[in-house]
C-alpha cells in the first residue's frame, strides 16, 4: 500500500486478529538510531557517508548478516572485516542501549490490548543480551508480553525475511501454534515486514520517514506513526474514549 491516503477510502477486507507481534528495534523502541549512529561513525574514518538505502537493506536482520552487508556494500571489506565491525560496534552499542526510549503510542497501545486480553508477544532479530539491554528502563511495558523471541534462539534458523521468527512467536502463544490469518505484527523494516508475509500474517508498517516509500508496497497498512493505529479496523476492540 504505497498511498496511506487511500485505505481510509478502500473497502474493509481485513482479516479479524486475535493475537498480535510486536517488532522492537525502531517500532517499540527508538533503538535504531543507534545502530545509524554507530555505523556513521566507523564509515567517516573511510571517508564514506551512511544512507538510508544501506540501512534498508540492514535494518531488522541479523547481526553478521546486516555486517556484511555493510562491509561489502560501503566498500571497505578489506580494511575491516564483517566479524571485526561487530566487535567494534558491539562496545559502542552496549553503551547506548540502556539509554532506549519508547516509540511515540506504544505505552498506550500495549497497555490497551493487554487490558482487552488480547495476547501480545515480541518477535525481534536482537539478541537476548542486546534485548536486556535496551529493555532495562521498560519492564512496566515489556513485562506486559505473553513472551519474547529473541533472534538468538535456537529455533530461529534464520533471521528475516525468513518467517522462522515470527512462527516461533506464533507456537508459544497459548494454544499455539495460533493461525497465522489470525495474528497482526507490527514492524518498521522492509525485511521484518517481508518475514511477516512470508509467515501468512497481516502487518502494519510503522516505517521511518527517510525510509524509501516504494518499501511500503508489502504491508498491509502503513502508519506514520503508532499513534494513528485504529484497532476496530481489525476486529480488535476499541480504544476506551479516555485512552
Ligand atoms: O527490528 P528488530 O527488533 O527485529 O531488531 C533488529 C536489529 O537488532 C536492529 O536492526
Ligand atoms: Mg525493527
Amino acid at each position: 500500500m504505497a498511498n496511506p491516503s487511500t485505505l481510509a477510502d478502500a473497502p474493509s477486507t481485513k482479516p479479524s486478529i486475535t493475537h498480535v507481534i510486536f517488532d522492537m528495534d525502531g517500532l517499540l523502541l527508538d533503538t535504531e538510531k543507534f545502530y545509524t549512529e554507530v555505523q556513521e561513525m566507523i564509515l567517516s574514518r573511510y571517508n564514506k557517508t551512511f544512507d538510508w538505502s544501506l540501512k534498508a537493506k540492514m535494518m531488522g536482520k541479523k547481526a553478521i548478516v546486516a555486517a556484511r552487508i555493510f562491509v561489502e556494500e560501503t566498500g571497505i571489506s578489506d580494511s575491516l572485516s564483517a566479524e571485526d565491525f561487530l566487535v567494534e560496534r558491539e562496545d559502542m552499542l552496549c553503551k547506548l542501549f540502556p539509554t532506549s526510549e519508547l516509540m511515540p503510542g506504544v505505552s498506550r497501545l500495549i497497555q490497551h490490548l493487554h487490558a482487552k486480553g488480547i495476547p501480545i508477544a515480541v518477535g525481534t532479530g536482537s539478541m537476548r543480551r542486546h534485548f536486556e539491554l535496551k529493555t532495562q528502563r521498560h519492564g512496566e511495558v515489556f513485562s506486559l508480553m505473553h513472551h519474547i523471541v529473541t533472534g538468538d534462539d535456537p529455533e530461529v534458523k534464520q533471521g528475516k525475511p525468513s518467517p522462522d521468527l515470527f512462527l516461533a512467536v506464533a507456537k508459544r502463544f497459548e494454544g499455539g501454534p495460533v493461525d497465522s490469518q489470525k495474528i497482526l505484527v507490527f514492524e518498521d523494516a522492509p525485511s521484518g515486514v517481508l518475514a511477516a508475509k512470508n509467515a501468512g500474517m497481516s502487518v502494519v508498517m510503522v516505517p521511518d520517514p527517510r525510509l524509501d516509500s516504494s518499501f511500503h508496497e508489502t504491508a498491509d497498512q502503513v502508519l506514520s506513526s503508532l499513534l494513528d493505529f485504529n484497532p476496530t479496523e481489525w476486529g480488535l476492540p476499541p480504544f476506551d474514549s479516555n485512552s
